[in-house]
C-alpha cells in the first residue's frame, strides 16, 4: 500500500522490529573499523573511550554520529572504543526500493577491523608539506600544490580529505579543488569547485556543508563554482572541461596570490579516475591540469603504470609556476598505497549518491523518504540533520535565458535549437571573448555588478572576465547554445545552473561565469509557455544565464512529488 503524496509504503511488523542491539567495537592503536551503511539504513556511531577519527577529522566525544548510504573507516592512533547501534531506517530509499539492513554491527551491509592501512604513509605526506608550507611562510614562496591522480575507487577523495583534515588541524587554510564533475563536493554533480578549508570538515557529510544547504554545527564552507555538466572530462574530446579548469585555476591563482595564508597552505586536486585510465586524450588534460595549477606534487595512487608515466614525464621537472626558476621549485611525483578499504561502488550506488547531493540540496540532509516520526526522532537525536523548505514558483520561460552545451556526436537531435545569433564572431578576434562595444558594455557592467555583490556563492573569486590570453583561443567556438521557446519538454527533472554572467552575456561569459545556484525543472507546461521550477531560496528569479545540466546530471526523477 502507498500513502498518496507521500509515496511510502507501509513498513512491515517484522522489519521495523528487526533493529539489531547496540555493540562495542575495541580498536588496537592504529587499526581501523571499516564499515558500509546501505542508503536509506541508519547507523549510529560514538566514541567512548580513547581517541578516533575518519578520513582525518577527530570523532568529539560523546557526540552521535550517524550514517547512511557511506563506505568509511574510523582510524584510531592511540586506540579507542566504539559503541554502534541501528537508527531509524527509511521505508524507502530515494530510487524508491526499501533499504536492507545488514547483518554487521548496527545494521552495517559489511564491518570489519583491519590492522594494515596505509595511514602512516599518509601523515607522512602531511608532514612533507607542511615542511614545504613552512618553507613558504619563511621564503615568500607559494605552498605545495597536490595533485591526486588514480584510478577509480584508488582513494584519491579519501586521501584529499584527510591531507586537508590535517593541515586545518595544525591551523593551516589550503585551497581544495575537486576537477571530478561525477561527485559534487560542497555542490552537486556537473561541477567543478574549488574551497578554502578553514575550518574542520563534516565526519557525516564527507566534506561538510555550504551555506545552500542551510544552517549547521560544523561551520560551513564557501565553495567557487562551476558548470561542467557533462559526465567525462574526455566528452568533446576535452575541449569543454579544458577552458573550465583553466578558469577554476585562475581563479584559485588569483586567491592565492591575494591571500597569504592560501598562499602558503597551498592547493590540493582531486581528479576523476577516468583521467588515470589511460584512454586517448586524458594524458593531456593531465598534463593541462599540471600546467594551470603549476602542480609541485603529484601523489599516484593504486596505478604503476601511471606512477610510471607520471615520474619520466614530470618528476624533478620544473613547475609552471612564475617563480619557479627563482625558487629552483620541481615537480615531485610520489606513490602512494592504495588502502585495502577502498570499495567499488557500483553504478547504482553512484547514482543514488548523486541523487542524493542534489536532494539534499533542495531539501536538507534528511534521509529521504522518512515517516514524520522517524524523521522527528531522527532529528532529535542528530543535531546536523537539516530539513529545508524550497520554493516552487512558475517562470515564463521566454524570460528566461537557458543556455545548453552541444557536443556534436551527441547531439544532433538538438540542431534546431540552434541560434548562431548567440555565437558572435567578434569573440574571435578580440582578447577576452569580447566582439563588440555592446558586449564590452556588458562585462564592464557585470564587473563592476560581481564587486558591488555580497556573494551569494562568496568563495574564492566571483566572476571575474576571461583570462585573455586563453579566452581568445577558446572564446571562438564555445559549444553553448541558447535554448529557444517554447520549452523542451525534456527540461523537466532536470536541473538548471544559476551562473553570475547576466542574461545578455556571450556564451563565452556565461562559460566563464561562475555559479549562484541551481533550480530544478519539476513541470514543464509548454500550451503556457511556463515552467514550474523548485529554488532553494524564495523571491524574484536574478536576470541571469543560466546552464542547463541536461547531460549530467541528468534527469532525476521524483524530487517532488
Ligand atoms: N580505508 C577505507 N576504509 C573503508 N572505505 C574506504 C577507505 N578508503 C576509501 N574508502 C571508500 O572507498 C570508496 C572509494 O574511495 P574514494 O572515493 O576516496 O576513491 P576515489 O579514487 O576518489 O574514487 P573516484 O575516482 O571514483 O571518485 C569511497 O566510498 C570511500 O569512502
Amino acid at each position: 500500500m502507498s500513502l498518496p503524496g507521500l509515496d511510502l509504503t507501509v513498513v512491515s511488523e517484522e522489519r521495523s522490529s528487526a533493529v539489531a542491539p547496540p555493540s562495542q567495537i575495541t580498536l588496537s592503536p592504529g587499526t581501523e573499523w571499516r564499515f558500509e551503511v546501505a542508503f536509506g539504513n541508519i547507523v549510529r556511531v560514538k566514541i567512548l573511550t580513547g581517541t578516533a577519527e575518519l578520513f582525518g577529522t577527530e570523532l568529539a566525544e560523546s557526540q552521535t554520529y550517524t550514517f547512511t548510504g557511506t563506505k568509511a573507516a574510523i582510524y584510531t592512533w592511540h586506540g579507542c572504543m566504539l559503541e554502534i547501534s541501528a537508527g531509524e531506517m527509511a521505508m524507502t530509499t530515494a530510487d524508491g526500493v526499501a533499504p536492507t539492513t545488514g547483518h554487521g554491527a548496527g545494521g552495517c551491509q559489511s564491518e570489519y577491523t583491519a590492522e594494515e592501512t596505509p595511514m602512516v604513509e599518509y601523515a607522512n605526506v602531511h608532514f612533507a608539506l607542511e615542511t614545504m608550507r613552512q618553507d613558504a611562510q619563511a621564503t615568500g614562496k607559494d605552498g605545495p600544490r597536490v595533485l591526486l591522480l588514480g584510478p577509480e575507487n584508488a582513494g584519491k577523495t579519501s586521501v584529499a580529505k584527510i591531507l586537508t583534515a590535517y593541515a586545518t588541524k595544525v591551523g593551516r587554510q589550503p585551497l581544495v579543488v575537486n576537477l571530478d564533475p561525477t561527485e559534487g563536493m560542497l555542490s552537486v554533480p556537473g561541477t567543478l569547485a574549488a574551497t578554502a578549508f578553514r575550518t574542520m570538515l563534516d565526519v557525516e557529510e564527507g566534506w561538510g556543508s555550504s551555506p545552500m544547504s542551510g544552517p549547521s554545527p560544523v561551520p560551513v564552507k564557501l565553495p567557487l563554482i562551476y558548470n561542467y555538466p557533462l559526465p567525462s572530462p574526455l566528452d568533446a574530446e576535452g575541449s569543454v572541461y579544458r577552458p573550465v579548469v583553466s578558469r577554476l585555476a585562475l581563479s584559485v591563482t588569483g586567491r592565492m596570490a591575494e591571500d597569504d595564508d592560501a598562499r602558503e597552505a597551498g592547493i590540493i586536486v582531486d581528479t576523476p579516475g577516468l583521467l588515470s585510465s589511460g584512454k586517448p586524450g586524458s594524458l593531456e588534460l593531465i598534463n593541462h591540469i599540471v600546467t594551470e595549477f603549476a602542480i609541485t606534487t603529484i601523489l599516484v595512487l593504486g596505478s604503476e603504470r601511471l606512477y610510471s608515466t607520471a615520474v619520466k614525464q614530470y618528476d624533478n621537472k620544473p613547475s609552471s609556476s612564475s617563480t619557479a626558476i627563482a625558487f629552483d621549485e620541481r615537480i615531485s611525483v610520489v606513490k602512494l598505497s592504495k588502502s585495502g578499504g577502498c570499495v567499488d561502488r557500483d553504478a547504482a550506488f553512484l547514482k543514488i549518491m548523486r541523487e542524493s547531493q542534489i536532494r539534499s540540496y533542495f531539501f536538507g540532509n534528511l534521509v529521504p523518504s522518512f515517516t514524520a516520526s522517524s524523521a522527528l526522532a531522527l532529528s532529535a537525536s542528530s543535531t546536523s540533520m537539516v530539513t529545508l523548505s524550497p520554493h516552487a514558483q512558475q517562470l515564463d520561460f521566454s524570460a528566461l535565458s537557458v543556455y545548453n552545451y552541444t557536443i556534436s556526436s551527441i547531439d544532433d537531435d538538438d540542431e534546431d535549437e540552434y541560434d548562431p545569433s548567440q555565437l558572435t564572431t567578434g569573440d574571435t578576434f578580440l582578447p577576452g571573448g569580447i566582439g563588440d562595444d555592446e558586449s564590452q558594455q556588458q562585462q564592464q557592467q557585470q564587473e563592476q555588478q560581481d564587486s558591488d555583490r555580497a556573494a551569494p556563492l562568496p568563495g574564492i573569486v566571483g566572476y571575474a572576465p576571461a583570462h585573455p590570453a586563453q579566452a581568445s583561443t577558446s572564446a571562438s567556438n564555445v559549444p553553448l547554445k541558447k535554448v529557444l521557446p517554447p520549452a523542451p519538454a525534456a527540461l523537466a527533472n532536470t536541473l538548471l545552473a544559476i551562473t553570475h554572467a547576466p542574461n545578455t552575456a556571450s556564451p563565452a561569459q556565461v562559460r566563464d561565469a561562475s555559479i549562484m545556484g541551481f533550480l530544478y525543472v519539476a513541470d514543464v507546461d509548454p500550451d503556457k509557455g511556463k515552467i514550474r521550477v523548485l529554488a532553494p531560496v524564495g523571491g524574484r528569479m536574478p536576470p541571469r544565464a543560466m546552464i542547463w545540466m541536461k547531460r549530467w546530471p541528468g534527469e532525476v526523477v521524483g524530487l517532488v512529488g
